[in-house]
């Protein structure tokens, strides 16, 4: 279980500062929603976080029961899924989760046919990534960050492109798979974040 506590993190590109001074720390299994309308630096939070994106100023440190760890080393604690995060579209289905799982260690008991199941994604094994509808590939996305055994989920706009029962599928992922883990959600849909306790509005960081 990872804490995460932010120092003074600033970012700017260019003349632009996209968040100024924010002071914050992130317990091990809290949850989070970071709102913000377009454009207002909600994706650049969360790479920073995920340490993807350098801080233009202040520092993100990253605690486990035995004490700080390297930021090099977090990702190896992380899974993101993001709309600007692309699958490798050549790869089957099946291909792709045994790819993955070979660098990320699925929780426990659950087998890659299991996975199909509650991927709702059995009879598609086969087919490459290419071929799959949006919300297909946005299932599979977010299932491959609930199946990997790490301390943090980020999920930016979770809900981009699923139907009614892919929204239901979502929450009940949430329930089943993050209750332990440390949650950052990307939103402006309240929906996608009904189960977070905790907030963080980018306007409130902005330079004044
Ligand atoms: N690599 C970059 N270089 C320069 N500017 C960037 C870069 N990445 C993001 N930005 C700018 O930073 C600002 C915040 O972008 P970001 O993608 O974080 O917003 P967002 O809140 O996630 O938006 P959305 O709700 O549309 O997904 C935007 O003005 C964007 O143009």
């Amino acid at each position: 279980m990872i804490k995460i506590e932010l120092e003074g993190a600033s970012k700017r590109f260019q003349y632009e500062w996209i968040f100024n001074n924010i002071q914050l720390t992130i317990p091990a299994g809290s949850k989070w929603a970071i709102t913000g309308s377009n454009g207002s630096g909600k994706s650049t939070l969360i790479k920073a976080i995920a340490g993807i994106t350098p801080l233009s100023e202040g520092n993100i440190k990253y605690f486990s029961n035995l004490g700080e760890i390297d930021s090099d080393q977090i990702f190896d604690h992380l899974v993101i899924s993001a709309p600007y995060l692309e699958l490798p579209e050549e790869f089957t289905l099946i291909e792709l989760l045994k790819f993955h799982f070979k660098f990320k260690k699925p929780i426990e008991s659950i087998s890659i046919s299991n996975m199909l199941d509650i991927l709702y994604l059995k009879e598609h094994q086969h087919k490459p990534i290419s071929q799959f509808s949006s919300g297909m590939k946005q299932r599979l996305k977010l299932g491959l960050c609930f199946f990997s055994d790490v301390s943090i989920l980020m999920l930016d706009e979770p809900t981009s492109n699923l139907d009614k029962r892919g929204i239901v599928w979502y929450n009940e992922m949430v329930m089943q798979y993050g209750s332990r883990r440390t949650i950052l959600v990307c939103s402006n849909e309240p929906k996608e974040f009904e189960f977070c306790t905790n907030q963080i509005r980018i306007e409130d960081h902005k330079k004044k």
